[in-house]
């Protein structure tokens, strides 16, 4: 099937920030290291009117916030808009989703007992090739956007599908959104349905230099949104299509780039017949060799899933310095396998979360984060009991794992100076000394805390029965994107 046609004109929408200086009062907690987290209580946060963190101070009440660190920024004292949480509620990094599929929301929970090959072809190949209608395209890609947003997805790396015309509205969704977000037209010429496929190498590229031409005019500073690269995995696109890839990722040094790499054994074997060694001259026979022979396995690839790799693949992303994006979720939904996440992080592999809907079936990072923490229980259970991950462990992977997975490390996933403020503001069901309910209403959220819990406490609480009910409001460069009425 041919794509559409782009676009003509790229309209240039607002890339806002939050437009007023802003400070935030109470506690604040992030990722100091992958197994520790930072717990900031009484203290403040100033945001500037671009949304970057300009200060953080503790302890500081909101006197002193007016007393000391806005003269020292020079800011009037009626110009700055004050967020304070309440007792008990924190403020947290945005998650950060480092692969999902935005054409594939409206099958999440739906692909029964299947397995990749055959869940492709029954359901996702039918849906994706579908949004080429736009009017279906503007709302599925409208929905998932609220709906992370919602979960405290403040970026997220999407696929859209192959056509030109709803990739570049779901770029523009973002934008108007106020998602941060990586955007990917699916390149895939062959093993898929005539119904559903680039028409060739030539048109794959063409469509793609199409798509990345629109999201770099309506975001020039790709402040927001980026395209990215996306070579749907190696069995659906041919050689000259991953060779022209390779050539326009060169050529454009600027573009991540975002695959499925060794997700099920039935893949595996495909992509060994597909392209033998002698064929591309690859390193050996193994699928990252694949990638790295047309020069795709990069230091911002992100690659998807990686359960089943060997010793030596995980060895060259280690050397070539790309990132995996764990998919817990999605690995056990269609039965693919369990990833090895201690595993690929002590060969030092750059690790994040996806969800990866709808091979997944949720839409929460947390959830994922819930979920990276079993799924390494149950590799401890096979014999590996240094693989259990802990509770700070998964937010690490949620934040600031996943900014550096995305390329964007030093600019979101953690609260210093210089980042922007994507936070997220969590509030968990809390009682006073009178063991009255305060804060949240019982009915109305999934965590109860007692009171005598200590904070690392009420955050495992929160991971592991928390939800968007938990998220009061979400902020993306210091723009309020969501709140929780
Ligand atoms: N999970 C998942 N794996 C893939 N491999 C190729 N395409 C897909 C997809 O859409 N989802
Ligand atoms: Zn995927």
């Amino acid at each position: 099937m041919a794509t559409s046609a782009p676009t003509a004109v790229a309209v240039t929408v607002a890339v806002t920030a939050a437009g007023k200086n802003q400070l935030f009062l109470g506690s604040f907690v992030d990722s100091a290291k992958l197994d520790e987290l930072r717990y900031l209580h009484d203290a403040a946060v100033a945001v500037d009117a671009a949304g970057t963190i300009v200060a953080v101070e503790q302890p500081c009440d909101e006197q002193k916030a007016r007393l000391t660190v806005l003269p020292r920024l020079g800011w009037a004292a009626d110009a700055v808009e004050v967020h304070v949480a309440k007792p008990g509620q924190f403020f947290f990094p945005g998650f950060i989703d480092t692969h999902l599929h935005a054409s594939q929301y409206p099958n999440v929970g739906i692909f029964g007992k299947s397995t990749l090959l055959d869940w492709l072809n029954t359901y996702t190949f039918p849906l994706e090739a579908s949004l080429a209608d736009p009017s279906k395209a503007r709302q599925v890609y409208s929905r998932v956007i609220r709906k992370t947003l919602s979960h405290g997805t403040t970026c997220a790396a999407y696929y859209a599908t192959v056509d030109v015309a709803s990739t570049n509205l779901l770029a523009d969704l973002c934008v108007a959104a106020g998602q941060r977000a990586l955007v990917g037209r699916v390149c895939m010429d062959q093993l898929s349905p005539a119904y559903y496929r680039d028409e060739s190498p030539e048109a794959a590229l063409a469509a793609t230099r199409a798509s990345i031409a629109h999201i770099s005019a309506i975001d020039p500073e790709l402040a927001l949104v980026r395209p990215v690269l996306t070579p749907r995995f190696a069995p659906s696109c041919s050689a000259p299509l991953m060779r022209g890839l390779g050539a326009l990722a060169a050529e454009m040094p600027h573009l991540p780039i975002q695959t499925h790499i060794s997700e099920n054994t039935n893949e595996i074997a495909l992509v060994r017949e597909l392209f033998p060694p002698a064929s591309t001259g690859a390193l050996d026979d193994s699928y990252a060799a694949v990638y790295d022979a047309f020069g795709l396995l990069t230091d911002r690839t992100i690659l998807a899933h990686g359960v089943h790799l060997s010793e030596a693949e995980a060895d060259l992303i280690a050397a070539r310095r790309a990132k995996v994006s764990h998919c817990p979720c999605s690995n056990s939904a269609i039965t693919s396998g369990a990833a090895r996440v201690r595993w690929l992080l002590d060969k030092h592999i750059s690790c994040g979360l996806g969800t990866d809907m709808s091979g997944g079936y949720s839409p929460s990072v947390l959830e994922a984060a819930r979920l990276a923490a079993l799924v390494s229980r149950h590799v401890a259970m096979g014999g590996d009991e240094k693989a259990k991950l802990s509770v700070e462990e998964v937010l690490f992977l949620a934040t600031r794992g996943g900014a550096d997975v995305v390329g964007l490390a030093d600019v979101v996933g953690a609260f210093a100076v210089g980042m922007h403020w994507d936070a997220q503001l969590v509030g968990l069901g809390d009682v006073n000394a009178d063991g009255e309910v305060e804060g949240d209403r019982d009915e109305d959220n999934n965590v109860d805390v007692f009171g005598w819990e200590t904070w690392p406490e009420r955050v495992a609480k929160w991971v592991y029965n928390g939800d968007d009910r938990n998220t009061k409001r979400v902020w993306v460069k210091g723009r309020l994107v969501h709140e929780r009425k």
